[in-house]
């Protein structure tokens, strides 16, 4: 690849409604937006998706804008890699930094499918023409949450998902299962819960959840594989699942019977892929995940969401769920409750240059 530069935007805009989990509420985003531009005038996009504070994972913005700047940056300016598949391997001498290291690579495998003039999903190999899109509810309140639920099923969302905590999670998920008794409906719980509380989990059966996702602590697997043989309802595991090893012990173990794949937390869209594949073989059922991101990484989300594993609606919803207006020229749209896999080159969609430069607070341009 013919690299000449690489551009950073960090970008800043309030959330339409606040995003609250246990672990405390998100009410405005910082992205991190990744251009990198080849000598033919082709620009790849990629966004890096960690939080301004590390409660999600151990990344934030500034710790990515760092890893970006000085390590992967200089990498890829000195060594040059011929196809993104490489990318991975290069920034290999990089411990973790995921989230950092996902935002150049997804760039870099846009900029691969515009030069071979090929939409992002058929390049990595999707076969999926429209995916179901499927929304988050992270609101405690439960007569909010439960109006919230209806608005997103009127508008044709497929699948909800909604977060849990002890304090009151049977009670939570009793009130929505009798609103929307066929509703199909999963929880996440973002680690809130111990083995001590395995009644309490237990109790959720009845329910008939699709999945529980992360209930356990965040880089478990030992502990989700007791309380997987002691509860029906399915473990998918979001947080714990970091690289390609991590899927392997976590299916071996059987710690989990789903795995939530997000692009940022694996590293790339190379082992996102790797991850799916193996999840295919091994029969485990595997959905795309978000992080309340712009629609770049959700342009990415949904070309990935285009591989054939991904049998399960995945957290993929449209610009308009968080956004007054995005970032991208379309903007995603949800018809139905699908979203319709884009047939342009690479990712899709373009940068809305205007809504770029009202949120932009700082950027920065790197020559190589
Ligand atoms: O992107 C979305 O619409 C919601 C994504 C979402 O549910 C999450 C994003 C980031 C952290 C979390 O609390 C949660 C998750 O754990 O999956
Ligand atoms: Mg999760």
């Amino acid at each position: 690849m013919d690299i000449k530069a690489v551009k950073l935007s960090i970008v800043k805009m309030p959330l339409k409604l606040p995003f609250t989990t246990h672990l405390g509420s998100v009410t405005e985003r910082e992205a991190i937006i990744v251009e990198v531009e080849d000598r033919n005038g082709f620009i790849g996009y990629g966004e890096g998706v960690a939080f301004s504070s590390p409660w999600y994972t151990e990344e934030t913005v500034n710790t990515s804008y760092h890893v970006l700047k000085d390590f992967l940056i200089p990498l890829l300016n000195k060594k040059g890699i011929n196809h993104p598949d490489e990318a991975y391997l290069l920034f290999s001498t990089v411990r973790r930094n995921h989230m950092a290291k996902a935002a150049l690579e997804t760039a870099l495998w846009d900029l691969q499918a515009k030069i071979e003039s090929l939409p992002l999903s058929k390049l990595i190999g999707g076969t999926i023409e429209a995916i179901p899109a499927g929304v988050v509810v992270g609101n405690p309140d439960l007569p909010e949450a439960l109006k919230q639920i209806e608005g997103y099923l009127e508008q044709g969302f497929q699948r909800v998902k909604v977060k849990i905590s002890p304090e009151d999670d049977f009670q939570y998920i009793s009130e929505i299962r009798k609103q929307f008794p066929d509703l199909p409906l999963m929880a996440d719980a973002n680690s809130a819960y111990s083995l001590e509380d395995v009644a309490r989990l237990k109790a959720l059966d009845e329910f008939g959840l699709l999945m529980i996702e992360q209930p356990l602590g965040y880089d478990d697997i030992i502990d989700h594989a007791k309380l997987q043989s002691q509860i029906e309802t399915a473990i998918c595991l979001d947080e714990s699942i970091v690289t390609f090893d991590d899927a392997r012990k976590a299916v071996e173990l059987g710690s989990c019977k789903v795995i939530n794949i997000k692009i940022g937390r694996v590293g790339g869209m190379g082992e996102a892929k790797r991850i799916h594949d193996y999840c295919v073989s091994k029969g485990i059922s595997v959905w795309a995940g978000g992080m309340i991101e712009f629609g770049i990484s959700r342009a990415h989300n949904i070309a990935l969401a285009s591989l054939p594993g991904f049998t399960i609606p995945g957290d993929i919803s449209g610009s308009d769920r968080y956004w007054e207006e995005d970032i991208i020229d379309p903007e995603i749209t949800v018809h139905n409750g699908m979203i319709r896999i884009p047939e342009r080159p690479g990712i899709g969609y373009e940068l809305n240059k205007k809504r770029m430069k009202e949120v932009t607070v700082f950027e920065e341009r790197f020559e190589f």
